[in-house]
């Protein structure tokens, strides 16, 4: 069956100017799916320590980890295998991750248990409401956007993540200098997230002339589960990483 967020045959270009109407539409569609045991207990056993909910209000992140750390906020991690290998190799930093699928999410919860992770943490929840209530003005260092939903379809563009108004609260949330870091391997999407970007004002690319408005690819952002789903089917790659500028 066809999948709207990848069926791009009616896809025309479209430029970032249409309006997000953020309330109400979701970037995100919830699929039916058995769970595995690991996956259950995930969110049976390990969610009530690692899990966050809307209803806990504003968070103080400090407090949260019980340290004063570098923050990472991931959104639309998916099964989470590479935001679980980027916290196990980076102990010195905390992270977040927002995913609203439910197996992604208990899968994400009992492999951070078995590795004994205490620098992670979980929302299972819409990231635009998270990133609103929840998160602080200037608490994040990093913004991690890895192969969103590419919605290609001209009449799906309004359910892109990546809008004017998206990155405008992502700047709101990072500290100055900390920096989005967005990967894609939809090339429409890739120029539209540029686009965005580039009349997103408070931002500056990092990116070197040779490669902008992409930066090569980074050694440090692990191989996705996506990411290997596009390679194998010949797509290419782009990172953009913009720096909060103010
Ligand atoms: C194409 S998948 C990519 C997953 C993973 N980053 C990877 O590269 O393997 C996009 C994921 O983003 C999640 N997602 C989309 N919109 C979201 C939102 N507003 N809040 C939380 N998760 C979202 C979806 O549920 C989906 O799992």
């Amino acid at each position: 069956m066809s999948d709207p967020r990848y069926d791009d045959k009616t896809t025309g270009p479209e430029g970032p100017e249409a309006p997000l109407h953020r309330r109400g539409i979701k970037s995100y569609v919830l699929r039916a799916g058995r769970m595995t045991q690991a996956q259950i207990r995930g969110l049976e056993e390990v969610w009530p320590r690692l899990g966050l909910t809307l209803a806990d209000g504003r968070q103080d992140l400090e407090a949260l980890f019980g340290r004063r750390a570098p923050v990472v906020l991931e959104i639309g991690f998916g099964m989470g295998a590479s935001l679980v290998e980027q916290a196990e190799r980076h102990p010195d930093t905390d992270f977040i991750g927002i995913e609203v699928h439910a197996p992604g999410v208990g899968k994400l919860l009992d492999e951070a248990d078995k590795r004994g992770l205490t620098n992670l943490r979980v929302y299972r929840e819409d990231a635009l409401a998270v990133l609103e209530q929840c998160l602080p003005e200037a608490s994040l260092d990093t913004l991690q956007l890895f192969f969103p939903d590419p919605w290609p379809k001209k009449k799906h563009h309004k359910r892109r993540i990546v809008q004017p108004a998206f990155v405008e609260l992502v700047r709101s949330r990072l500290k100055p200098g900390g920096t989005l870091h967005m990967a894609t391997d939809w090339e429409a999407y890739a120029g539209w997230m540029a686009e965005v970007m580039q009349a997103a004002p408070g931002f500056a690319n990092t990116a070197g002339a040779e490669t902008a408005p992409y930066v090569p690819r980074p050694e440090f952002r692990p191989l996705t589960k996506f990411e290997a789903r596009g390679e194998k089917l010949g797509h290419g790659v782009w990172d953009l990483i913009f720096r909060r500028a103010d």
